[in-house]
């Protein structure tokens, strides 16, 4: 199915503007209600504009409740349910504001000079708990440092991390503290303060403590630990939950009695995405792993292009229930298990991804956004045990009647390695699809590696199809989704262990007899840039190349990208000088005299996860070597282009990939 067009039209680039997209599905303390936020691109002012949004569960039509030409976010209701709290940047700073469910004027109750990134409602609804920068404790003056009165451009850097992919400039040396303030206005207090950055303050059900988020360790500007603590809410001595060398975790949230605390994460710092994450649970005795073997991550590893993101955390109902999202196989679902222990179940499953999900104070009722192959986002609600399913909102299907899509086909096939272990993918036959002629076929790589294709819509992909080629994708080793050992397969061995995967996959989709072989294309972004220079440097079975935020060159990756020095160390089994030839020989651009495929290099100017030089460097070379390549740099734009960028740009980024292939295959 997909493949044929009926008298619906063909996507286009530009359609971006015509999807919408919904997050964050907040459910309202009597579970009548869901609150969420709306994302449109605003084609004139070449921005995102999103407001909130309330629809009855029961059905009805979805009440716009902010309006303003700005960015509203992170709805969060007041636990009597009168209010409803939300992020705005209609000032400028992201800060906090209310309004009424009757309606009327939303009122701002925040104007922290740093602004506010995340906030939660006390028990009681009378304080909120903030989290915004505050100036950190003044590094030591260094003879000859500028005083106030006249200040240098000149950037002085003392810690280790000093650049932030999407943020402007380098890293102040203010740190993320959480403060409270009045919800009815007025002077916000700090409560946590020191040398660290703390987030995701959670109240504690009496409304005496505050959890959150931090990395106290001794070792803390050298390691990638995440703790969780605990702070009295009217500020004090913060008291260890989870905390040590060993902790990677977040997202914690309080049994209804407040004797225990829930999170997820794992127990080797240094492996990051790399391995699964559980669900733990601390209570004052020895902290319990509750999703030992489950065999899936915990959390959404998806991949996709047109989503806006809302990171839901765990929810703990009053009859003793841990709910969280687990990333299994290209599916994104809702489990739950018993906060006692037990077997996890699955609440919300499906084909599709489940982006975020909030359960009712009450623990019946769920409410959740998900998308599919074929639709962006929705708002659904179901009953806590899954049943009773209803969508809330339809926000794209007018336009999705209008263009004709392509339903992915799901295959699982032998990888080429010796282990012929088995590779899950799917495949998209173009729009109007005839039996019996042969089409072009482009390959797909995403990135993390540690990412996970969904089934989920992919504009790009769609587009693909759209203009007349099969699309492969696939999650090869080192996706997630399929268990730790598969996750981590590709440790020091990036692209050796996971060309096999994909080859494999487009092989088995050559033979189906539909694709012109000599019309192969392949593409992919970040670690999927580095699979595609990789995988150009070892086959010249591809007639052409799209490369996008790709590194190139593992040794000068090292060092300059915001991911971290551990990063590298993990990944390619140590640091520069004590595994050189590791980043010599996994790095694509020792290979770069083997590349013989036309090439489009794509990367922003400002990404500073896979700095720009990693594209210079591919395409300087592939110069001198008298190759075909081009190098297409976008301004002002940082990693996420094809996501967030500019609307603008990210319309003339997909009009680049189609004009290459078009003129390759
Ligand atoms: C090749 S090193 C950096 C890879 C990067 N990892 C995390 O940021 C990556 O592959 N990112 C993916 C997934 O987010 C991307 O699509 O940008």
């Amino acid at each position: 199915m997909g493949a044929s067009t009926g008298a619906k039209r063909r996507l286009t680039p530009e359609d971006i503007y015509n999807i919408t997209l919904v997050s964050d599905a907040q459910i309202s303390p009597d579970g009548r209600h869901v609150a969420y936020t709306q994302t449109i691109l605003d084609k004139e002012k070449n921005d995102y504009r999103s407001s909130i949004f309330v629809v009855p569960v029961d059905g009805g039509t979805p009440r716009r409740f902010t309006s303003a030409d700005a960015r509203d976010s992170f709805p969060r209701w007041s636990p009597d349910g009168s209010r409803i709290a939300f992020l705005s940047n209609r000032t400028g700073k992201s800060q906090v504001w209310m309004i009424s469910v009757d309606g009327g004027e939303a009122t701002q109750v925040t104007d922290l000079p740093e602004g506010v990134t995340y906030f939660a409602w006390s028990p009681d609804g009378s304080t909120l708990a903030l989290v915004s920068k505050t100036e950190a404790a003044q590094l030591e003056k260094r003879e000859g440092d500028e005083e106030d009165e006249e200040k240098s451009d000149v950037v002085r850097i003392t810690r280790i991390r000093f650049r932030a992919d999407g943020v402007s400039g380098f890293l102040d040396d203010k740190r993320s503290h959480i403060w409270c303030i009045p919800a009815a206005g007025g002077d916000p207090w700090q409560v946590t303060s020191g040398d660290f950055d703390d987030a995701w303050p959670v109240w504690s059900p009496g409304g005496h403590e505050i959890a959150f988020v931090s990395n106290r360790t001794e070792d803390r500007e050298y390691n990638t630990v995440s703790e969780i603590w605990a702070v009295p809410a009217r500020g004090g001595e913060a008291r260890p939950i989870a905390t040590g060398d060993d902790a990677y975790f977040g997202r914690p949230v309080w049994s209804v009695d407040g004797a225990a605390i829930a999170f997820a994460g794992h127990r080797q710092p240094e492996a990051g995405g790399a391995i699964d994450s559980h669900v733990w649970v601390a209570d004052g005795g020895a902290t319990r792993c509750l999703t030992e073997g489950l065999g899936r991550t915990v959390g959404d590893a998806g991949i996709n292009d047109t989503f806006a993101s809302a990171n839901p955390g765990l929810a703990w109902t009053p009859d003793g229930w841990i709910y969280f999202q687990v990333s299994d196989s290209g599916n994104t679902h809702v489990y739950r298990v018993p906060a006692g222990g037990g077997d996890p179940s699955l609440v919300v499953g499906g084909q599709r991804r489940v982006l975020d999900f909030s359960l009712s104070p009450d623990g019946s009722r769920i409410a959740f956004v998900a998308g599919d192959p074929l639709n962006p986002c929705d708002v659904y609600v179901c009953r806590a045990d899954g049943s009773d399913e209803r969508r809330l909102t339809a926000v794209n299907e007018e336009f999705f009647s209008s263009v004709a899509l392509s339903q992915p086909e799901e295959f699982r096939v032998p990888s080429h390695a010796d282990d012929r272990a088995e590779i899950h993918g799917w495949v998209m036959k173009p729009i109007g699809f005839e039996p019996g002629r042969k089409y072009p076929l482009v390959l797909e790589i995403h990135g993390g590696p540690h990412g996970m294709y969904a089934n989920h819509y992919f504009h790009e992909f769609q587009l693909l199809a759209a203009q007349g080629y099969v699309v492969v994708y696939t999650n090869p080793r080192g996706s997630q989704g399929y268990g730790t050992e598969y996750a981590s397969y590709t440790r020091a061995a990036w692209g050796e262990k996971d060309m096999p995967d994909l080859m494999a996959a487009v092989d088995y989709v050559i033979e189906q007899g539909y694709v012109d072989p000599n019309r192969l294309g392949v593409t992919g972004g970040s670690y999927g840039g580095y699979m595609t220079n990789w995988v150009i440097g070892h086959t010249d079975r591809f007639n052409a190349a799209v490369t996008q935020r790709c590194v190139s060159d593992l040794y000068s990756f090292f060092g300059t990208s915001d991911i971290g020095f551990n990063f590298g160390a993990y990944e390619w089994g140590g640091v520069p000088w004590e595994v050189r030839e590791n980043y010599v020989r996994l790095s694509p651009i020792t290979y770069v005299e083997n590349m013989k495929t036309p090439l489009l290099i794509i990367h922003s100017e400002e990404d500073y996860r896979c700095p720009i030089a990693q594209a210079e460097q591919l395409f300087i070379s592939l110069k001198i070597l008298g190759r075909e390549v081009e190098f297409v740099r976008f301004p002002n734009e940082n990693h996420n282009l094809s996501r967030s960028g500019k609307p603008k740009h990210r319309v003339e980024r997909l009009q680049f990939i189609l004009g290459w292939f078009q003129r390759y295959l």
